[in-house]
C-alpha cells in the first residue's frame, strides 16, 4: 500500500487543513492511549522510490555520538536542510541548537530519550522528553526498559512508554526495542506494549549495541503492529540498497548516520 496522499513523509504527520506539517502550530491533542499526532504508518511502495535521493524524506539523519561537537551538529543540520531529510535525530542536550538551524525548513528535530540504555527512571525519561520538546524537539525516540521486558514486568514496560507518550503530547514517540538484545517473543511483546501505550512508531536499534536493523526484524515488527503504527529501521543502514531492503520489509522510516551516502548513491564504510 502506498503512503496515504495526505501524509507528509517528512514529518510523518497527517496534513490537516490549517495544521502545519513542520512541527509548528497547533496539533490535535489525543485522548487516552494512542498517538496524539497522526503519523504516516502505512508501508511505502518501494516502486515509487527510484533513486537514493527519493529516500531523503523518509530518513532521520542521525548524530548520537557523545563526542559530537557543535561543529559536527551544525554540519548534520545543514546536510539535512540541503538533502531534505525528514528529521535530524540528536541527543537531548543538542536539540536546541539543531532546532535553531532547522527553523523555517521542513526537517523536524528529534531528541532521543533514555538513550542508549533505556534503564533510566520513567519519571526521568518523561522529564527529558518534556524538556527536549521545550528546546524544540518535535519527535521523541525513547529506549524501552529492556531489563523490565526481559523480566516480564510488562506493566512497567507499558507504564514507562505511556509516561513518555503523555509527556510528549502532541508530538509522536518512537520506541526503540534494541532488537539485537531480544528474543523473537520479546520483540513481539515489545511491539504490542509500545502500540498499546500509544507509541507512534517502533524502532529497531540505538546503533550503540551489538547489532542493528535486520530485514527479518523489520518484517516481524511490521507484522505485529500492522498499519496503525510506523516501523523505523535504524542501526547499520549504510547504503540505498540497505535502505530499500528495509522499506521492502515494511519500514516507513529509516534512521541512519550514513544518510548522505544513502541519498548520493554511495556506501558508507563506517563501522557498525
Ligand atoms: O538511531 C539511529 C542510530 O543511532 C543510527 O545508527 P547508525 O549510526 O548505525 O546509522
Amino acid at each position: 500500500m502506498a503512503e496515504a496522499d495526505n501524509i507528509d513523509p517528512r514529518s510523518g504527520k497527517e496534513e490537516v487543513p490549517g495544521t502545519p506539517s513542520d512541527g509548528g502550530g497547533t496539533f490535535p491533542r489525543g485522548e487516552g492511549p494512542g498517538p496524539s499526532v497522526k503519523v504516516g504508518t502505512a508501508r511505502l511502495a518501494p516502486g515509487t522510490l527510484r533513486s537514493g535521493a527519493d529516500l531523503a524524506p523518509y530518513i532521520d539523519h542521525t548524530l548520537l555520538k557523545p563526542e559530537a561537537s557543535r561543529e559536527d551538529l551544525l554540519k548534520v543540520a545543514e546536510e539535512a536542510r540541503k538533502h531534505g531529510f525528514a528529521t535530524v535525530c540528536v541527543n537531548s542536550a543538542n536539540v536546541a541548537l539543531v532546532a535553531r538551524v532547522l527553523e523555517g525548513s521542513k526537517t523536524v528535530p528529534i531528541a532521543v530519550v533514555g538513550f542508549p540504555l533505556g534503564a533510566a527512571l520513567s519519571s526521568a525519561k518523561a522529564f527529558e522528553a518534556r524538556e527536549a520538546i521545550r528546546c524544540g524537539a518535535r519527535e521523541i525516540d525513547m529506549v524501552i526498559n529492556l531489563g523490565a521486558l526481559k523480566s516480564r514486568d510488562y506493566a512497567l514496560v507499558h507504564q514507562d512508554i505511556a509516561h513518555v507518550v503523555d509527556a510528549s503530547r502532541p508530538y509522536p514517540v518512537k520506541v526503540i526495542l534494541e532488537t539485537s538484545q531480544l528474543t523473537r517473543e520479546e520483540k513481539i511483546i515489545g511491539c504490542v506494549l509500545a502500540k498499546a501505550a500509544g507509541a507512534a512508531f517502533v524502532k529497531t536499534s540505538t546503533g550503540f549495541s551489538s547489532g542493528g536493523a535486520t530485514v527479518e526484524d523489520v518484517a516481524l515488527m511490521r507484522e505485529v503492529v500492522g498499519d496503525d503504527v510506523g516501523v523505523k529501521a535504524s542501526g547499520g543502514v549504510r547504503s540505498a540498497e540497505d535502505a530499500m531492503k528495509m522499506i521492502q520489509a515494511g519500514a516507513n522510516r529509516l534512521g541512519a548516520s550514513a544518510s548522505v551516502a544513502i541519498v548520493t548513491g554511495q556506501t558508507s564504510t563506517a563501522k557498525y
